[in-house]
């Protein structure tokens, strides 16, 4: 049954198209990414192409087949996608506008600023700006508070991460903070809708939402900010050099960085805490490591919140690591998307090999890799140890007896990935050594247990669909 337009020619992968215009496959696809990629697997196999939205997406399944995707950056471009989607939700110009260019290339090179030694740099901000955010929280020394989980994550994690990327003013800006919290999270609640090109006049107010989100970063209020990070101060004398760009939308790139060192750091680290806090092994475990660091480095959880720790330090915590990575691996469902630059054919294996049409995109979608049971026994089971192996990261998996060059892939992969996964992960094991350290946790007895929201399907780490109640005090 051929309704639309393209009929499938020698050399080109299984082609199911649907019969709605322009939707094609969408809904069936938006309703459930993982059952119909898996479903679509079993009848076509690793390698098939679906219309989905007004586009062919060629998927590509087989882990190790992604290394040719991978590799194939002549014809396969991996920043189109991104730069048009972010545009179109952050509402800055369009990097490769022709009338007001900007050279990404030279941008992306003030990425260095989130790596090596820039890194111990935002490192040490991160755990001051974590534990300032947290003692003013204000727990009485008996006390024992009630709150909800992720609403907590969010509250301390974006006003942390603010402060290290933005530093701060001379005077008390509380309730400017408390503004762009709320906002933020407003907005974010809109991310899917605005990736999916609905117009965001029809969003209620986001529009308005995103504009005064914007006016956080407008050049005479970033002057006025005492210490901004460098990645930040890079970022803005970079897009200064370019006399076109209005202030607005400088602004509008600004914003563009802090949803990307948020949208997905925040959720990762709700589920990490979570799984954490729910699991009375893991929970042990990873407290026991935590303090045997703090022990060896000479620092001690107390009300003055003054924890200090280095790189190495962090990364010692081998067992807090893996914990993060098994979250990362039953919440994240990001797509890695190219688009094809040219007809051409992709060689995939010594005998294997598709053809392709320009226009189209080549996506991998790393989530069924993360819930296989070839690769990881049990998937669907959080098993908080399961990166690790003789007391250091695991990183032999296999599928089939052969082993996996990709396995986990929360970050995106090749010249796409993300540049701030090192910061996030350091982040995280922050908040959460100092959390674990600090207080006694426990998830309110008789909560309902917290499923996925699959609104983000594709889009990075997935939102818990509701909310759950915890309950700390300060650890004895
Ligand atoms: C758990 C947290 C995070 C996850 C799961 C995550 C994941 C991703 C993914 C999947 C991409 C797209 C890669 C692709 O196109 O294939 C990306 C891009 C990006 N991320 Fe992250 N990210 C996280 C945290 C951060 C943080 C903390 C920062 C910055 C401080 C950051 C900055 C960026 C930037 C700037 C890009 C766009 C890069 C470009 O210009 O191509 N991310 N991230």
């Amino acid at each position: 049954k051929v309704l639309l337009g393209r009929i499938r020619r020698p050399g080109e992968p299984p082609l199911e198209q649907g019969w709605i215009p322009y939707f094609g496959k969408a809904f069936e696809f938006h309703r459930d990414s993982l059952g119909f990629l898996l479903s679509r697997q079993q009848k076509w196999g690793d390698v098939f192409t679906v219309y989905i939205a007004g586009k062919y997406m060629t998927f590509i399944l087989n882990p190790f087949l992604y290394q040719f995707v991978v590799q194939c950056n002549k014809q396969l471009d991996f920043q189109g996608f991104s730069l048009e989607v972010s545009a179109k939700v952050f509402g800055h110009p369009y990097l490769n506008d022709p009338k007001i260019p900007v050279n990404i290339e030279e941008m992306q090179k003030r990425y260095s600023y989130l790596m090596g030694e820039e890194l111990n740099i935002l490192n040490g901000r991160t755990m001051k700006n974590l534990q300032s955010v947290m003692k003013q929280e204000q727990l009485g020394p008996t006390e024992c508070r009630t709150e909800s989980m992720y609403s907590f994550c969010c509250r301390i994690i974006i006003e942390a991460t603010y402060l290290t990327l933005y530093g701060k003013v001379p005077e008390d800006e509380q309730e400017e903070i408390t503004e762009l919290k709320k906002k933020f999270i407003q907005f974010d609640k809109m991310f899917p809708y605005l990736v999916a090109r609905i117009p965001i006049e029809l969003l209620g107010n986001t529009k308005v939402i995103r504009k005064e989100l914007t006016s956080y970063f407008t050049s005479r209020r970033l002057d006025q900010r005492l210490n901004l990070a460098n990645v930040i101060k890079e970022r803005k004398n970079f897009l200064e050099t370019y006399s076109y760009l209005q202030d607005h939308q400088r602004a509008a790139h600004h914003f563009a960085f802090l949803w990307a060192a948020l949208g997905n750091t925040v959720p990762a680290a709700f589920w990490a805490l979570y799984y954490l806090v729910k699991n009375p092994e893991a929970h042990a475990a990873v407290r026991d490591e935590i303090q045997h660091v703090f022990q060896a480095a000479g620092q001690r959880a107390n009300p003055d919140f003054n924890i200090s720790l280095t790189r190495e330090h962090l990364d010692s915590m081998v067992i807090l690591g893996s914990a993060i990575k098994e979250s990362f691996r039953l919440c994240s469902a990001s797509m890695n998307i190219r688009t094809v630059q040219e007809d051409f054919t992709l060689k995939l294996k010594e005998e294997q090999s598709v053809k392709l049409r320009k226009g189209d995109w080549v996506v991998l979608y790393p989530q069924i890799l993360h819930l296989d049971p070839e690769v990881y026994e049990n998937p669907e089971v959080y098993k908080y140890n399961r990166f690790v192996e003789n007391g250091l990261e695991k990183t032999a998996f296999y599928k089939r007896g052969r082993k996996l060059r990709y396995y986990l892939m929360p970050f995106g992969s090749g010249s796409s990935m993300c540049p701030g996964r090192h910061f996030a992960v350091s982040e995280i094991k922050m908040f959460l050594a100092i959390m674990l350290a600090t207080f006694d946790l426990e998830i309110i007895e008789g909560e309902k247990p917290v499923g996925l929201n699959n609104d983000r399907a594709g889009l990075g780490i997935l939102l818990p669909n509701s909310d759950v109640q915890f309950r700390y005090k300060w650890h004895q």
